[in-house]
């Protein structure tokens, strides 16, 4: 019997991994920069990794590269024990991991519009799967589940009663790396998980998680994806009032386009990918940067009140595992909380970066979303 497949498709990327019966990774892989100076990357157990600079102009060419690519390597898509997916939005409706059928498969394309970088490819990866295997099981695990756990202060919006209020309001995102990172964090750190943990997850959509004994009690995500700290494509936290008004002048699909599509560090510094931005040197990619790392440490701040206080730090994603400008300059932002980090240890990129003398620990945590979605789907065929 064949393995787990996972896929994992963000705004910017497609992320895939296959698993064995003891959830050990067999092949995995990733299509980044998706529409940009985009990449096919797939590694094997035996660490041989092959790299090809495809041309991937969007999410639909990128999952067919990544199924093809799969299959080359001698997957046997109808004859793997289960798929798991990363669906972002699953409404007020699918909270938990769920086996995927035609009424999952509905509720996802109906909360779409609120997760509209997310939602429809999550739902082509589902849908290429049953294509080619329409007997295959497949189950879909939700961004938003870990913060099942925010108190109702934090999860409702300041708007009156009335029998739709309960879909509407915040559902906070990013929630399968969370729940991955602090298992993750529990093997890597000696001391266990802080008790009230200061999360980044730092990608192309960005958010932060403020984790009181293991448990989310606030994020910076919303409704949707859009809430919160200066992202890739979206603008983030914006007035209402704004919003209202750039519908009125725009229309709501011009709207919805430019909150979340053309924002954030594309909309400022003309550039959505961090690393072309540092790279671009000019006066508006430098302000785009400093914008994020602002945001990032405000945000900060709310989230370090809502655990009433700090005992530790952990950076996650694209950017916040391999950026050292971006993790110094937020670090820096929070000195004086007394957290403080070490330049060498945060150049290479190692897994605690903290200075000694440093009020909090800080790690850098690899995301682990495709083995947590694995660990989740074996959970749900079995
Ligand atoms: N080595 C690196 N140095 C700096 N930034 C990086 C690096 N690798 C990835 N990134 C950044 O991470 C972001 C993509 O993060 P990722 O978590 O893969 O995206 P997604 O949100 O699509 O899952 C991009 O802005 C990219 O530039
Ligand atoms: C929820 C979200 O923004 O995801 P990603 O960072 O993968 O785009
Ligand atoms: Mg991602």
């Amino acid at each position: 019997m064949g393995g787990i497949l996972v896929l994992n498709s963000g705004s910017s990327s497609i992320k895939f991994a296959l698993f064995d019966e003891s959830l050990d990774e067999t092949l995995s892989g990733s299509a980044t920069e998706i529409g940009g100076a985009s990449d096919l990357k797939i590694s094997s157990k035996d660490l041989v990794t092959k790299e090809a600079s495809a041309d991937l102009p969007d999410h639909a060419a990128a999952l067919r590269a990544i199924l093809n690519a799969v299959q080359t390597e001698g997957v046997d898509i109808a004859n793997l024990a289960g798929a798991g997916h990363r669906v972002v939005h699953g409404g007020s409706v699918l909270q938990a991991a769920i086996r995927v059928d035609g009424q999952v498969i509905a509720e996802i394309e109906r909360c779409s519009d609120l997760a509209p970088l997310h939602n429809p490819h999550n739902l082509a990866a589902i849908m290429a799967l049953r294509d080619l295997a329409p007997d295959l099981v497949q189950v879909a695990c939700f961004d938003t589940a870990f913060h099942a756990s925010n108190p109702e202060v934090a999860r409702r919006y300041a708007l009156p009663d009335w029998p739709e209020m309960e879909t509407l309001r915040r559902y906070g995102f990013h929630g399968i790396s969370y729940q991955g990172l602090i298992k993750k964090l529990a093997d890597v750190s000696e001391t266990g998980v802080p008790n009230r943990l200061l999360a980044f997850h730092l990608g192309n959509g960005a958010s932060l998680c403020a984790i009181k004994s293991g448990q989310s009690v606030a994020t910076t995500m919303g409704y949707s994806p859009l809430e919160g700290l200066t992202m890739g494509t979206r603008t983030g936290n914006i007035d209402g009032n704004l919003v209202l008004r750039l519908a009125e002048e725009n229309g709501i699909e011009d709207t919805k386009e430019l909150l979340n599509k053309k924002s954030g560090l594309l909309g400022l510094g003309g550039l959505s990918d961090m690393r072309t931005l540092h790279a671009a040197e000019t006066d508006a990619s430098r302000f785009a940067v400093e914008h994020f790392c602002y945001w990032a440490v405000r945000h900060a701040g709310s989230m370090i009140a809502a655990m009433g206080g700090l005992d530790g730090i952990a950076f996650t994603g694209g950017i916040g595992e391999n950026d050292a400008v971006v993790r110094q300059k937020i670090i820096s932002g929070l000195r004086f909380l007394g957290a403080t980090c070490d330049p060498q240890s945060n150049d290479s990129n190692r897994s605690r970066i903290d200075v000694s003398g440093s009020t909090v620990p800080i790690w850098i945590v690899k995301a682990e979303e495709e083995k947590t979605i694995a660990a989740e789907t074996q959970k749900l065929i079995a």
